[in-house]
């Protein structure tokens, strides 16, 4: 069963969404709201009593990287399926969730730095392109109200650019610039130098450059309204429950 159909709420999966009145959570709320295989059943937003969503099924988190561990720590202690969009997971962080996992078998975890099924499939190209290339720089572009830089989704390319010319043995990209000021050269994550634009009127944007003699390659995603999130993220609604333990990133649900 799929959207626009009626529903059914003895056999609908029940929702509860963490970050409600964010913009994130807004948008989810209005796609559960209108999937007929969903129940929105408690919608929580800071201040709020967590333990509303106590009757949910799957809980979607789209807070703060400040606060997200606690709630999802909390999910997993009730039984509760996580969906979760906030940023902010380090390996030490996704270690935590898995050690927390341990402790209940049957719950699961998706956590996905995009949601935008354009943007895990610029993630792939660009983690196939890397080894190909001498030089790679990422830029991400956002609108300003966006609390963190670089963004999950740089971070998260980053790591498998960082990968794959690391199994292609490539070493550092070649740069001969001395940084005049401060930042002028991005920052290093995992030796992948990003940047962070924010301006308004931007939504969310990441380019991928490569560049080797003579040629360059861009690889460029755009998501320009947060609709573009909905599809990964009813898609990780409706299968958190068969995939128990943590699962990062969208690419395992797509295949
Ligand atoms: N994975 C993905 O595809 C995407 C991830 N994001 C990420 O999702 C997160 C949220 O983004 P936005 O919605 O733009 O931010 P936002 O600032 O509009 O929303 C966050 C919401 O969380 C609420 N909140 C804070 N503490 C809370 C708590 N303890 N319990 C419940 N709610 C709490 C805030 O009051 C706010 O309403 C960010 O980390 C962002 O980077 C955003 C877009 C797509
Ligand atoms: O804050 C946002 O807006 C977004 N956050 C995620 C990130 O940090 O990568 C996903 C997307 O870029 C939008």
């Amino acid at each position: 069963m799929t959207d626009e159909q009626e529903k059914n709420p003895a056999e609908a999966v029940r929702v509860g969404v963490l970050g409600a009145r964010g913009r994130m959570g807004m948008e989810v709320c209005k796609a559960v709201d209108s999937a007929g295989d969903l129940d929105l059943v408690a919608t929580i937003d800071q201040g709020d009593d967590r333990s509303a969503v106590a009757g949910a099924e799957v809980v979607v988190d789209f807070t703060t990287p400040d606060v997200v561990m606690d709630n999802l720590q909390w999910c997993i202690d009730q039984g509760i399926h996580a969906v979760v969009g906030t940023t902010g997971f380090t390996e030490q962080r996704l270690d935590q969730v898995r050690g927390w996992l341990a402790g209940r078998p049957g719950v699961g975890v998706v956590i996905a730095p995009n949601f935008g099924i354009g943007a895990v499939l610029m993630m792939q190209f660009a983690a196939r392109a890397a080894r190909h290339f001498e030089s790679v720089e990422i830029i991400e572009q956002h609108h300003p109200r966006k609390l963190d830089a670089p963004s999950g989704t740089a971070t998260h390319t980053a790591r498998l650019v960082a990968q794959a010319r690391a199994e292609a043995g490539l070493g550092p990209t070649p740069d001969a610039t001395r940084d005049e000021v401060p930042g002028a050269r991005g920052a290093e994550v995992d030796g992948v130098r990003v940047h962070a634009v924010r301006a308004a009127g931007l939504v969310a944007h990441q380019e991928v450059l490569f560049g080797t003699t003579g040629e360059t390659l861009t690889i460029r995603h755009d998501s320009y309204d947060r609709a573009s999130f909905m599809p990964g993220v009813l898609l990780a609604v409706r299968e958190v429950r068969r995939r128990p333990g943590l699962t990062v990133g969208l690419d395992a649900l797509l295949d």
